[in-house]
């Protein structure tokens, strides 16, 4: 760790959490040349590279007990370390910004932040603040989107691939087909705010806060993280082969029109399943269904 006197308020420090292991190893690159803006520019810093997200959040933890004067946590990595930083912080009033340097990288996409390092430093420097919405899942928080079932299956194969960091995006398309291959659709009852429904062969259920999952995949075209709602899109009904044209259209979120797909705007939602189905938040696997999720409004402070 480095520290480097200061500009703006006085013992104010920007926190930047870098992940070695997300990207392609791209995020330590990133942040040597950002560190050189930051010392061009005499602010003050500290970086915490770590290897693993309980090293992170055990530091992070410490920092926020410590009372120091924080004026951001900035996370150098993709929707996984977004996850884990943001579950920690939500409930501070710490205000949070990203560099995305992660193979995915949705939660940055769906906020027009871009991967142009210099550009979203000089944003971070203005200090602007505004609150977003999360989805709340068990105990957990999501900032993207929660998938189940098809999706979950394909999250859970993707995170096991040991090549997922070299092929980015196209890791989830390739892990989608072998999952098709053999994945059976589950009955599911649905709880949207008050009104039941049941679905006989549901494929996915994806909650979202942000537009995009899996690498770009647009599922929940119309989803802002500040109408205090959750979007939803359910895939059912429909026979394996006609997955592929809803998977043609997804990228451009063109398929909500489609057979088979069905689109809602709730507060709250509960999933029961006849079999249990893995549940994935912003990427990371958090379990099995039955699950509930909910909107909670406004809860968390970004930068950018
Ligand atoms: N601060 C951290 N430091 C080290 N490892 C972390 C940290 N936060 C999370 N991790 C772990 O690193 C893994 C990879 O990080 P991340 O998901 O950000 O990168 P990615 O998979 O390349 O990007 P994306 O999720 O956008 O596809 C996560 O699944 C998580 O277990």
């Amino acid at each position: 760790m480095e520290t480097v006197r200061p500009k703006g308020e006085r013992g104010s420090v920007y926190y930047f959490f870098v992940n070695r292991t997300s990207g392609k190893g791209r995020s330590v690159e990133v942040w040597n040349e950002i560190e050189k803006i930051l010392k061009e520019k005499n602010v003050q810093y500290q970086a915490v590279t770590t290897d693993t997200k309980e090293e992170a959040l055990e530091i992070l933890k410490e920092l926020l007990c410590t009372k120091q004067a924080i004026q951001a946590i900035v996370a150098l990595g993709g929707d996984g370390t977004i996850h884990s930083i943001m579950n920690e912080l939500i409930g501070s009033s710490v205000p949070f910004s990203v560099i995305p340097t992660g193979s995915g990288n949705d939660y940055a996409r769906a906020r027009g932040i871009s991967k142009d390092y210099r550009k979203e430093i000089e944003k971070l420097l203005l200090n602007e603040q505004k609150k977003i919405d999360l989805l709340e899942v068990g105990n957990r928080h999501c900032m993207t989107v929660v998938g189940i079932g098809f999706d979950g299956k394909v999250a859970d194969e993707a995170n096991k691939m040991k090549w997922k960091r070299w092929l980015g995006g196209t890791a989830y398309f390739f892990t989608i087909l072998k999952v098709l291959l053999t994945y059976k659709p589950s009955e599911i009852k649905l709880k949207l705010n008050d009104e039941e429904r049941l679905f006989k062969k549901v494929w996915l259920i994806a909650i979202a806060n942000h537009a995009y999952y899996g690498g770009g995949i647009k599922i929940c075209p119309i989803a802002k993280s500040n109408d205090g709602k959750l979007d939803i899109c359910v895939i059912h009904s429909l026979p394996k082969w006609r997955l592929l044209f809803i998977l043609a259209r997804v990228f451009s979120g063109k398929h909500v029109s489609m057979k088979g797909v069905e689109y809602h705007q709730v507060e709250k939602i509960e999933v029961e399943s006849d079999e249990p189905l893995f549940v994935t938040a912003d990427g990371e696997m958090m379990g099995q269904t039955p699950t509930t999720v909910s909107i909670k409004k406004e809860a968390f402070h970004v930068m950018n």
